[in-house]
């Protein structure tokens, strides 16, 4: 069970004024189709984001990075070293490192890769409900590509049985996002349906989850919940300007960038599950 008296709303404006604060740096190995999304909403959240994965620099470049996020969204075999040295690289640093499985079920290929990821002990994995089932079944098939054909909801004992399984956190995206550490399950309902309709919102909210985590590690779980929260009251704010998804797009940066304490105060929707 989820803490009900925790102070939510607080915590959440905590981590994204710390965020601000310290502007971490993110190391983002993403796919080609999130590259720009995700880079301008680590910058709104006054993170600093960079998309840097040839294997040849990693050594030098990911021990100083405050959190990484490895995303398989375009995965070829080519790009798997780099994103498992990375991986290895983030941990023998002491550094949190965020993996985001898409479409994890759709290729045995696909799945392998994510499991092995899996094994190189991420602190936070964030999918969409077919994912999550995906990989905590070791199953192909159950998906639409990169898009969920599960309500989040769905995968609840999935991601409960993944993050024991793991000890990662596990966060499921979609209308109530549930984040678990495998004892603890709490929802996020805010968002709008329409961040379905702009791609790589999913892969965004896991590099917004990675900058959340880089600020205080010891507290994966709070900055899971918060990083999904904050996200979701963005696209709510946006949603109020926009007249369909590009211009949503582009409202959710700019209300990321300009939230404030009273907005996240009053909007943030955390409750346990
Ligand atoms: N029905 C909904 N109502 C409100 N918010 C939603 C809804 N569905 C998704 N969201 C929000 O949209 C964002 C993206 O979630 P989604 O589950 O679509 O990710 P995804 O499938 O991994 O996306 P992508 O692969 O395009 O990056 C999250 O912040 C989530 O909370
Ligand atoms: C559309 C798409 N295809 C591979 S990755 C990606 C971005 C959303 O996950
Ligand atoms: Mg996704």
């Amino acid at each position: 069970m989820g803490d009900s008296s925790a102070d939510w709303a607080g915590i959440s404006w905590t981590f994204l004024a710390e965020v601000r604060r310290r502007s971490p740096l993110v190391q983002c190995i993403t796919n080609f189709v999130s590259m720009d999304l995700m880079a301008n909403t680590l910058l709104a959240a006054g993170a600093s984001p960079a998309m840097l994965h040839s294997l040849q620099e990693l050594p030098d470049f990911t021990p100083n990075a405050d959190a990484l996020c490895v995303n398989v969204g375009t995965l070829t075999a080519d790009w798997l070293p780099a994103m498992k040295l990375a991986a290895e690289l983030a941990v023998r640093s002491g550094r949190p490192w965020v993996l985001d499985p898409v479409a994890a079920g759709a290729s045995g290929f696909r799945l392998n890769a994510c499991r092995a990821l899996v094994g190189l002990k991420p602190t936070v994995i964030r999918g969409n409900g077919s994912e999550i089932i995906a990989l905590a079944n070791a199953s192909v098939g159950s998906t639409k590509g990169v898009d969920s054909s599960h309500d989040s909801k769905d995968a609840v004992e999935a991601a409960k049985s993944l993050a024991q399984a793991s000890e990662a956190i596990v966060a499921v995206s979609g209308a109530v996002d549930i984040i678990t550490d495998g004892k603890r399950v709490v929802g996020a309902s805010n968002g709008v349906p329409m961040m379905q309709n702009i791609t790589a919102t999913g892969c965004s909210v896991t590099a917004l989850i990675s900058a959340f985590v880089a600020v205080d590690p010891s507290r994966a779980f709070e900055a899971t919940a918060s990083a999904l929260s904050i996200f979701g009251i963005a696209g709510e704010i946006g949603m109020e300007m926009a007249k369909g998804p590009a211009s949503l797009r582009m409202h959710l940066i700019d209300s990321l960038y300009g939230l404030d304490q009273a907005a996240v105060l009053s909007f943030v929707k955390i409750s346990s599950i």
